[in-house]
């Protein structure tokens, strides 16, 4: 955003044009959620930088709106384009109000405008502005957030002490990274762009970025005229145990769903009978276990034969956590350079990311916030607060494609780090991990590269549970992981 802004004023366009198109864009943004204003009470706070230049403009187009607006600026000076706007309100009857007026006039207010810190601030707020973020955050009214709730970094979503909780937020030209990865995208409620004529010349390519349908046109690899079942993708699964067969079959429904053209199964050899008779299309077969059903470190030898007939491999599913477990992850890594993704166990009996490094085979993996503090060494706590840098740090380290599951789902290799945009709540229930890297693989298999089958496996899967519950209209909670297979197919529909 900073390069943006910063190009669009070496193009010759004013930042107080900026600042203009941006405010009055976002007040209208406010007026479509919360208006008609007339008559209504709004407080706007103002910090100390162009977010609160911003603040002063929106508190003018509101107040134009009919709006009884009273503004509270932080700063006894103020400089530049945000100082103009503010000599704007002295010759208004827009009200100007001290700290000692702030509480009451909070009490009052019918809606609150946070324009303290944007896209200025990191780390922890100082000073006086932390007691005003905790005096709006348990005021009644509902929250505008400014570009980004303040307090929240904008950058990487990081919140190291209080900061506003948003029922809106509007954003300045782009989402800021801080509004949708989480901790940071739980502050910001629902968030709105508006444009500020930034023109082509001074557009960056941003390092983060979103993953909608549109970032993903042409990304999933179609089936051509002549295709069979091989060159259609083939995907081995090397997942599950003696007791644990649930797993390994919804990994292989997702697989199918997603166009993989054929499945092989390694499981367990005393659970292979009932994965097969749950798979009806696949291939299964059974390799040695030990004597807790896990599949053995001797299993490898089997595993690396069936892997010839393979184009991908999903490792992990409910395979066990052990040295049994240690020495199949490590036998299948150093033994093809197959495309491979890991998940759950898989990930666990890994000493850390550097173990992937070596590699010169294309790999996956996919944690949630605790297995990555586990591979990491720094627990689930760190992760789930610096999940961008957690995820960036981690695809250096195993020079592999990371994805990070949560309700903002984080892709992330190289430089690269994609924002995944579908989703709901009713995905927190047991076997939908499975599902999903069941879709990775087999797109995986299907020839796509790392980056784009997780992101796109990352959208379809989000976009399956979405769908389910616009077609069902039943309660998230009801959701099961298998409801996800009928739906698969319509959201990949929505990419071709
Ligand atoms: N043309 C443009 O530029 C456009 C910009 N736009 C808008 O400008 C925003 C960016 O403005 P910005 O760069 O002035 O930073 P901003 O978010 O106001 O923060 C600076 C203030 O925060 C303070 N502060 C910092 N850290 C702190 C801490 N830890 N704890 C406490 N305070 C802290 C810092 O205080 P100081 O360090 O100076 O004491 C200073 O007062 C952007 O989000 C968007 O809204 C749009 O209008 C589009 C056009
Ligand atoms: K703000």
């Amino acid at each position: 955003m900073t390069r943006a802004d910063r190009g669009a004023q070496a193009l010759g366009i004013p930042g107080g044009v900026l600042m203009e198109r941006a405010s009055v864009g976002m007040s209208r943004a406010i007026l479509d959620s919360f208006g008609p204003l007339a008559g209504r009470r709004v407080l706007v706070a103002a910090g100390g930088g162009n977010n609160g230049g911003d603040g002063f403009v929106i508190a003018r187009e509101l107040y134009r709106a009919g709006a009884d607006v009273a503004v509270f600026a932080t700063k006894d000076e103020y400089g530049g384009d945000a100082a103009v706007n503010l000599d704007v309100l002295r010759n208004l009857a827009v009200r100007l109000v001290g700290r000692d007026a702030f509480s009451e006039e909070l009490a009052g207010a019918d809606l609150v405008v946070d324009a303290l810190l944007g896209t200025g601030f990191e780390g922890e707020v100082r000073g006086d502005l932390s007691g005003l973020i905790r005096e709006i955050n348990d005021a009644a009214a509902p929250v505008v957030a400014v570009d980004v709730p303040s307090g929240v970094n904008g950058s990487t979503g990081e919140v190291e002490g209080p900061a506003v909780r948003a029922d809106l937020t509007v954003c300045a030209h782009a989402a800021k990274v801080g509004c949708v990865v989480s901790p940071g995208g739980d502050h910001a409620g629902r968030v709105e762009v508006v444009d500020i004529g930034i023109p082509p010349e001074a557009e960056v390519e941003a390092a983060t970025t979103w993953t909608d349908a549109a970032s993903l046109r042409g990304v999933v690899p179609r089936r051509t005229g002549a295709a069979h079942k091989y060159s259609a993708g083939s995907l081995l699964i090397v997942a599950g145990s003696s007791s644990a067969t649930g797993a390994t079959v919804m990994v292989g429904r997702g697989a199918q769903r997603a166009g993989c053209g054929i499945v092989f199964v390694v499981t367990s050899e005393s659970a292979a009978h009932r994965v097969d008779a749950a798979l009806t299309e696949a291939l299964v077969s059974g390799a040695p276990e030990d004597g807790d059903g896990l599949m053995s470190g001797d299993a490898v030898e089997h595993i690396l034969g069936m892997s010839e007939r393979a184009s991908a491999i999903v490792l992990g599913p409910a395979a066990g956590v052990g040295e049994g477990g240690r020495r199949l992850v490590e036998g299948i890594l150093n033994g093809t350079d197959l495309p491979i993704l890991l998940d759950a166990d898989a990930i666990t009996n890994l000493p850390g990311p550097g173990a992937l490094a070596a590699r010169s085979g294309p790999t996956v993996i996919t944690p949630h916030a605790g297995e990555l503090g586990r591979l990491l060494g720094t627990g689930a706590k760190e992760v789930s607060a610096r999940r961008l840098s957690s995820a960036r740090r981690t695809a250096e380290e195993s020079r592999s494609c990371v994805l990070l599951k949560g309700t903002d789902t984080l892709v992330a290799e190289g430089e690269r780090v994609a924002v995944n945009s579908t989703g709901t709540h009713a995905l927190a229930t047991a076997g939908t991990g499975d599902v999903l890297s069941g879709v990775i693989g087999a797109l995986l298999s299907r020839g796509a590269d790392p980056y784009d089958a997780a992101r796109t496996g990352a959208w379809a899967h989000g976009r399956a549970a979405e769908l389910w519950l616009e077609r069902t209209g039943r309660p998230v909670e009801s959701m099961v992981a298998t409801d996800l297979f009928e739906y698969l197919p319509e959201a990949f529909a929505e990419l071709l």
